[in-house]
């Protein structure tokens, strides 16, 4: 709120190459409920967005000190942002509403989220709503099987665009949307052919009002490879403060291979806190004053890279003197207690 406005929204707009992120934005672009919308793209994209602020970011990063590749900061991002926002306060280019950061196919988006959260300038003015990630109904599935990018990306996803299914026989579309459900049971995921889809429903944020509330289905826990995914939650409230030192403890050893956190705590206040990272990057947690739905027990979900869920579950359940609660495993069926 640094210049009396609320925090400008970004989302981010990821998927592996060829997967329809610019015919998805050029399609929901030309709507006119989003003309105040800046695109920072890494590459000129074909589609005519010449109405919108497009802007080239060259991609320049650097590493921060003893940080790993989730932790780069990428400085192209950081001074296109910057030069938004001198225009924006001048009022140089109409009010900004909204701010799309499509990422090339190879991206991780783990340091563009970074380069948000920890830059000082950023941080006040600018703040990541939603990750989108778009996933070829034809291809998504080999692209799964190859690239480790794509993993990463559906895991950081809040919502997940499969495209090109007018394309895909409707049997292989089933398999990756359930393919994509277990690596990230948390992510919605809608469909799109040719980017034909509701733009309210795409942009809005998960859950009610402007909270980013995460979604995370009661299921067993999924083993995709490498890749494992468990949602959990615990026997009563969580002393927030001691998750926090968990959590630090856990990004700090083995933050690579945290792909996602993401839930509701119970904390034993009015409403809980929605913590959500991705790797080293953890938004800022919000406490909300109620609850989104009826159910009231924390719920959280990890999507990790060969931290298994024993593994996990055993870590939090070490901690549970801090804590103040075991944590329990949400498997299919299992209902979640309320507090
Ligand atoms: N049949 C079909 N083709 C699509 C659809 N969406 C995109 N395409 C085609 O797929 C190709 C790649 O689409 P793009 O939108 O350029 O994909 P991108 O993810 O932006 O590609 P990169 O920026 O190169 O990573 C283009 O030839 C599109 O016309 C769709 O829903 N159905």
């Amino acid at each position: 709120m640094a210049d009396g406005r609320a925090t400008r929204p970004v989302t981010i707009v990821t998927g592996f190459l060829g997967s329809g992120k610019t015919t998805l934005l050029g399609r929901v672009l030309s709507e006119p409920s989003m003309r105040n919308t800046a695109v920072l793209v890494n590459e000129f994209g074909e589609v005519g967005l010449d109405h919108h602020l497009l802007r080239r970011v060259d991609e320049r990063a650097v590493l921060l000190g003893n940080g790993c590749v989730c932790c780069t900061t990428r400085e192209d991002l950081v001074e296109a942002l910057l030069e938004l926002l001198d225009l924006d306060q001048r009022g140089e280019i109409p009010r900004l509403d909204r701010v799309v950061v499509e990422t090339t196919g190879l991206a991780d988006p783990a340091p563009i989220l970074h380069t948000i959260f920890v830059d000082p300038v950023l941080q006040h003015h600018f703040s990541v709503d939603l990750v989108l990630t778009t996933v070829d109904a034809v291809n998504g599935d080999l692209h799964l099987n190859r690239n480790p990018e794509s993993v990463k990306q559906i895991a950081a996803a809040d919502k997940i665009v499969v495209t090109k299914t007018d394309a895909a026989d409707p049997g292989s579309a089933k398999n990756l949307r359930s393919r994509l459900g277990a690596i990230n049971p948390s992510a919605r995921v809608i469909e799109a052919s040719f980017g034909e889809t509701d733009v309210d429903e795409l942009f809005r944020p998960n859950g009610a009002g402007s909270h980013a509330v995460p979604e995370v289905p009661a299921g067993e826990a999924h083993d995709v490879g490498e890749t494992h995914s468990v949602s959990l939650t615990f026997d009563g409230s969580v002393d927030w403060t001691a998750f926090g030192i968990w959590l630090s403890m856990l990004l700090h050893a083995r933050g690579e291979d945290v792909l996602r956190v993401k839930g509701l705590l119970d904390v034993g206040e009015a409403g809980p806190v929605v913590v959500n990272g991705v790797q080293h990057t953890i938004h800022p947690p919000e406490h909300l004053d109620r609850w989104p739905d009826e159910d009231h027990g924390s719920r959280i979900v990890f999507i990790t890279k060969g931290i298994g869920p024993e593994e996990l579950v055993g870590s939090l359940d070490a901690f549970r003197g801090l804590l103040g609660a075991r944590p329990l495993p949400l498997g299919a069926g299992q209902a979640v207690p309320s507090s």
